[in-house]
């Protein structure tokens, strides 16, 4: 018999292309770890042919060179507009945006490039964390379009607290709480802080190590914690609107109302209020965390709590995330899910990891 032979594969698949917004502590420790897969086994899997922030954008259809990202940062190849990103993707196969900004403008976007067959990865979280209208219109985009969202970096820096929620869902289960410390720079800045040395100095540290927002006052207000537990809370199957979460601000009235240019010379208004409640806690032996709370069909809550010192959910160290998720398998004890939940290394590894997901699933 002669039986054919199948032609070996000559080619590797062609790269998802991408276009990554964003070349800020998030950005561009993603655009670094992309490079940094120059012959390994992962090159080629991405190509990335536009970048751009919020004043500069470069797009090259053969991908752009890791060594511009000093051109791109100090030159002006040409301004940026989110109008560009469709052209500089077009054409057939895989096309992702990475959101890496904290851009309401670009997070309004999502919606019309899901539906348009682009797929989007984000770090932001204005897209599923804000309106319940805003949520639901990425879905039925996504389904429209048949394309994903990538969302592991918005909740935990990628750790795998939506992907747990997701499959136990998938195999039958409800969730019926959720709670748990989902700040990366308020776990550091309670792991750290210690009653004598100003709470404001704390809070630039963490700035600086890039752990907060753009502006720290997102992280204490707990709005970007309300961000957080709202996208838990719709994945886990509970659609609440932004305003059904009750949130505790740790940010006095006149610092709230500040231009954020003037807001670093006015924290230390922050001092004297956490010296107070971080020297009551102390009394009674308790530590301060900020927690974020959910119950099926209950109240969702956001606030500072001292809690014992040996509670589950006072552990953890550096900025760790530490979530206990009860559902019908995890009645009486909890999982718990525990890790770094911020900074720009783990973040960008979550983006470029959903990114791949994609690149090689769709
Ligand atoms: N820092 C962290 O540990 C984590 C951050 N995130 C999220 O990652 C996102 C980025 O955070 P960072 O990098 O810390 O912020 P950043 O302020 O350092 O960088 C933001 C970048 O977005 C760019 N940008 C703003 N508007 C734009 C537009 N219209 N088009 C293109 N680029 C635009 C800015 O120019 C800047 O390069 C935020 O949404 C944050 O919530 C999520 C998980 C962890
Ligand atoms: N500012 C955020 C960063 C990650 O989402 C945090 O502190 O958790």
């Amino acid at each position: 018999m002669n039986a054919r032979i199948a032609p070996l594969r000559s080619h590797a698949p062609q790269p998802a292309r991408v276009a990554l917004l964003g070349t800020g502590t998030v950005g561009s420790a993603a655009w670094a770890r992309l490079a940094s897969w120059a012959d390994t086994p992962l090159d080629g899997r991405l190509s990335l042919v536009h970048v751009a922030n919020s004043r500069f954008a470069i797009s090259n259809r053969n991908g752009v060179p890791a060594d511009t990202r000093e051109l791109l940062l100090r030159n002006a190849p040409r301004a940026s507009s989110l109008d560009a990103v469709g052209d500089a993707l077009s054409g057939s196969g895989t096309r992702i945006v990475i959101d890496a900004t904290a851009s309401e403008t670009v997070a309004e976007r999502h919606a019309s490039w899901l539906a348009g067959g682009i797929h989007v990865v984000t770090a932001c979280k204005l897209g599923q964390g804000t309106t319940l209208a805003r949520w639901r219109a990425i879905q039925a985009a996504r389904a429209r379009g048949g394309t994903r969202y990538g969302d592991s970096a918005t909740v935990g820096a990628g750790l795998p607290l939506l992907r747990s929620l997701r499959e136990l869902q998938a195999g039958g289960d409800r969730i019926h709480a959720v709670a748990g410390v989902l700040s990366g720079s308020l776990a550091w800045l309670f792991n750290h802080y210690d009653g004598l040395r100003p709470f404001s100095n704390f809070v630039r540290a963490a700035r600086d190590a890039g752990y907060t927002e753009p502006d720290p006052r997102d992280d204490l207000s707990g709005e970007d914690v309300r961000r957080k537990l709202l996208i838990l809370s719709r994945a886990a199957g509970h659609a609440l609107e932004a305003d059904a979460v009750q949130v505790d601000s740790l940010v006095p009235e006149a610092l709230a109302a500040l231009a954020a240019d003037d807001v670093d010379g006015a924290l230390p208004s922050l001092d004297a209020p956490l010296r107070e409640r971080y020297a009551a806690a102390y009394k009674n032996g308790e530590k301060l965390r900020f927690i974020a709370r959910l119950q099926a069909d209950g109240p969702a809550t956001v606030g500072l709590e001292a809690l014992a010192a040996d509670h589950p959910l006072a552990g953890g160290a550096g900025t760790d995330n530490r979530v206990a998720i009860w559902s019908d398998r995890y009645r009486e004890q909890p999982l718990l899910i525990q890790g770094p939940g911020a900074g720009a290394g783990v973040t960008a590894a979550a983006l470029l990891d959903d990114a791949l997901r994609i690149a090689r699933e769709a």
